[in-house]
């Protein structure tokens, strides 16, 4: 995977001193400036509020900002107002239909497409098999457990062919050895098919070790409060999950989330609590 070339590439998407106040007057983002590259891998961490939701949501196009503005590129040139790139939108939940078979589940996108039948059937199979579910294809949902379901949604986003990748805390509510598990699969398919990713997460650890670069953000109003690269070149494998080096991301990752919860503003119930008699 070539790391992105900052001076010569042209961005996917780029914040431009895009802000975002919500209609109840809750400022969820500052004038905020960020640039994702092609072939990137980036998470955002920070406390709980600090706009990382609603950072994904303005990239996806499925929230605009207040001021500022979002520009997509395709191609080397910049696209009006939209999405330049084919982008999948992964949840924290699997979003499954209970009463649809796995390949119709995500089979879904193409129908909404209008697919043929035979193409669409030849990419459902296809998807499945990246995620190592093809035996699965005539299951329900309910036959599966959350780490395949979550598997399923991954191949519903990935049968679309998309080039970028946008996923709010898609293993947040997983075990951690399927956590990893996932992870592992996710950094292989990125890596596999050259994908752009910007993944929502509250670990740290899932961060260090999926991620090209770290967006730490700070809460009230939220903002970009640091940014880390993770230059490691080697495979992102369960030896890296062990290594020193892995432990000295995740302690750098730990750091900076606790210097930008220190600078977030008072949340709602610390300023309760502070009123209590
Ligand atoms: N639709 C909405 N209407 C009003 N306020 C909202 C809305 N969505 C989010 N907010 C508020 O905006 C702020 C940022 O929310 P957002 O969900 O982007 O944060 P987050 O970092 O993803 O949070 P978490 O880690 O808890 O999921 C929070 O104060 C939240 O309560």
């Amino acid at each position: 995977m070539l790391a992105p070339n900052r001076n010569h590439a042209v961005p996917v998407v780029e914040a431009l001193s895009a802000h975002k106040t919500y209609g109840n007057g809750t400022q969820a983002l500052a004038p905020t400036d960020f640039t994702l590259m092609p072939g990137e891998f980036v998470s955002l961490i920070g406390p709980s509020g600090c706009g990382k939701s609603t950072l994904l949501k303005l990239v996806a196009g499925l929230l605009s900002p207040t001021d500022g503005r979002l520009r997509w590129w395709r191609g080397g040139a910049e696209t009006l107002d939209e999405p330049g790139r084919r982008l999948a939108f992964v949840f924290q939940e699997a979003t499954l239909m209970p009463w649809a078979r796995v390949a119709e589940n995500v089979r879904l996108p193409l129908d909404l497409h209008h697919v043929p039948r035979a193409e669409g059937d030849a990419r459902v199979a296809a998807a499945l098999a990246r995620v190592g579910l093809s035996r699965y294809a005539r299951h329900f949902p309910r036959e599966l457990s959350g780490g395949m379901q979550m598997r399923v949604s991954i191949a519903r986003a990935l049968v679309t062919e998309p080039d970028l990748l946008l996923m709010d805390e898609p293993f947040g509510a997983l075990d951690e050895i399927t956590r990893n598990r996932l992870d592992d699969d996710l950094r292989r398919l990125w890596s596999e098919r050259g994908l752009t990713a910007l993944f929502v997460t509250h670990s740290v650890y899932e961060a260090a070790f999926l991620s090209t670069r770290v967006v730490v953000m700070a809460a009230r109003p939220g903002r970009v409060f640091k940014e880390i690269s993770i230059d490691h070149d080697g495979p992102r494998d369960a030896q890296f999950r062990a290594s020193p080096a892995f432990a000295e991301i995740c302690r750098t990752l730990s750091d900076a989330l606790l210097q930008a919860s220190l600078a977030s503003g008072p949340d709602q119930f610390e300023t309760e609590a502070e009123v209590q008699p």
